[in-house]
Order: structure tokens, then sequence, then C-alpha cells
């Protein structure tokens, strides 16, 4: 169990050392199996070193929320990734993790890999996973992964908006639940199918400070989401419009979700009829949908 509040300070001896026999098991199944990647969740990790001492014939990928925890002598034998978001499950922990390593070129997307994770906070290794995102994930079976234009998956720009939405569903505004609509990709190409529901906040503002990846430009994305309406983000991070309401045309691509409304089939439907990506964020049940080609591909719920 963890503690209440998570105190990092309080992992006792016989926790750590069930940590370290799980790294050890891991990295000797990897041998067994031949599997040559490993991610780790470093989130969990109290003792970073144990997981060098075993490091023979694997990549190791940390996964974590802060690259400033990651102790130096680790940085040339692992690739360090950011994984974004708050209060995963850890299905989704994994899910997120395996996908980011994926979209970062350092997993095939059909590749087994090992993946070890504990509670977040909990500085416990305790969860060890054979996974492959192709054979456990329904949507990577379903679409062809190559059709996916490269530029707007594997951009830090998706990264980051999912990092925002994560964060909005797990923050809310002011103690309320947040609800809204990230579009990404070439606005020009769809935007016959946007009408501003009030006038465009963003209008007149330098690019440069309405850019996601501008860390204090996140809490004026937080103010915006107060208003009904989507987020037009281009394909360099720049928001161009908010408070956009999206009216695409129906079309028979379009794969609404059961249990949501009008919100998640107009980001589904745009993306029926457009090559943008939409990210929802969900008022309701606080998850967030990534929508693209007219289905969900990727769902995240809070807990
Ligand atoms: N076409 C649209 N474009 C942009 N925003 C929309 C659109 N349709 C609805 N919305 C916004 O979504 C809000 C919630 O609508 P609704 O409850 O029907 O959707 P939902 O899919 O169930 O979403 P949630 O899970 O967030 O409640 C509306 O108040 C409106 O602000």
């Amino acid at each position: 169990m963890t503690t209440k509040g998570n105190d990092r300070t309080k992992v006792r001896p016989s926790e750590n050392r069930e940590s370290k026999l799980l790294v050890n098991h891991c990295f000797g199944l990897a041998r067994q199996l031949r599997i040559t990647k490993i991610l780790v969740f470093a989130e969990s990790v109290l003792d970073q070193r144990y997981i060098l001492e075993n490091k023979e014939q694997v990549s190791i990928i940390l996964l974590t929320k802060d690259e400033a925890k990651i102790r130096e002598e680790f940085l040339p034998h692992c690739s360090v990734l950011s994984l974004p978001g708050q209060n995963l499950s850890r299905s989704d922990q994994f899910q997120l993790g395996l996908l980011i390593a994926v979209l970062h070129n350092l997993v095939e997307h059909d590749e087994t890999v090992l993946c070890i994770t504990g509670l977040v906070g909990s500085l416990r290794l305790d969860n060890l996973l054979i996974t492959n995102l192709l054979r456990d994930n329904k949507w990577f079976q379903k679409h062809t992964y190559e059709k996916i234009p490269k530029k707007i998956l594997r951009s830090k720009e998706f990264i980051r908006l999912l990092d925002i939405a994560l964060r909005l569903a797990g923050q809310g505004r002011e103690g309320k639940k947040i609800g809204t609509i990230f579009v990404l990709g070439d606005y020009k190409k769809y935007d016959k199918y946007l009408t501003q529901l009030v006038l465009n906040p963003c209008k007149g503002h330098p690019k440069r400070n309405r850019n996601i990846h501008d860390n204090d430009f996140f809490e004026t994305i937080r103010e915006f989401a107060a208003l009904d309406g989507a987020f037009i983000i281009d394909n360099s991070g720049v928001v161009e419009k908010a408070g956009t309401y999206l009216n695409p045309p129906a079309s028979e691509n379009t794969k609404m979700l059961k249990g949501f409304g009008a919100r998640h089939a107009a980001a589904a439907s745009l993306t029926a009829v457009s090559e943008a990506l939409t990210i929802t964020v969900s008022e309701s049940s606080s998850s967030v949908i990534v929508f693209f080609d007219g289905s969900a591909i990727l769902q995240f719920n809070h807990h």
C-alpha cells in the first residue's frame, strides 16, 4: 500500500528489495525471451543505479514526468522520454509510454517490449508487463499505422497537446471540470468548417506568445477553455483560434462514440473529412480522447 500523500521518503527496505528483484527478473526475462527494449517508469524508481547494473544487450527507455530527476550517470546509457499526464491508471501509463516511445522511433509499433512501473509517486516498482502495441491496442490492429501523417502524430506538437489535455482533464479550472477540443493540423484546409462563437481571443497577439510549447501560455489555454468551442492549432504549435465551433459535414467515415454527445461527435467528424487530428477533454467524464480519420484512436481516463 502506498502511504496517503505519497510521502517519497517512506519506502521500507523490504519494498526497495521488491523493486530490485522485479528489475532483476525483468532483465532475466528479456534475455530468455530475446526482448531488447525495456521501458521503465522512472518516477517509481528510488535507486536508479540498480537498473544500470543490469543493462547488457538491452536498450533502456526511461519515462519520466521530470527529466531533471534523472541521474546524470544514466543519460549516456538510456533514452529519456517525457511522459505527459497526471494520475493516469497504470494501464493508461503503459499505453501512453509505449505510444510515445513508438512516436519517437525508439520502439517499432509491432515490437514486443517489457515495461516496469509502479504507482505514481510511490517510489516502488511493482508491475511487469510484456506488451506489443500492435497486438495489444485495438486501434493499431484495425488501422494502417503508416496511414497517419507522420508530421502530425510523430510531432512534438501532438505530444505537447496530449500533455496539455491530460493536465486540463486532471486539474480542471478553479475546482471545476474542463471540457474542450484541440484541433491540430493545417487549419487552412478545413477553415470552411470553422465558425467563431465569440471574437477570436488569439487574434492580434504575436505568434510567439500563443505557442503551445510556451509554459506561460498554458494558463491562458486553461482560461480560454472556459469558452465554448475548440482550439485551432497549426502544425508548429501556434494557437490560431479559440472559441471556435466545428461544423463539419456528415460523413460515413465517422465512428460515433457511445456515451458522448455533440462535442465528441464534432471532434470525430472533423477528422473524417480532413487530415486534422483532434483531442477532446470531456467535461462529463474527464477522459481525453484522440480522434483521427473519423475514429477514436486513443483514450485515457483519469481516476
Ligand atoms: N460542434 C461543436 N464544436 C465545438 N464545440 C462543441 C460543438 N458541439 C458542442 N460543443 C461543446 O461541447 C459542449 C458539451 O456538449 P455535449 O454535452 O453534447 O458533448 P459531449 O460530447 O457529451 O461532451 P462532454 O463529455 O464534455 O460533456 C457544449 O456545451 C459545447 O460547448
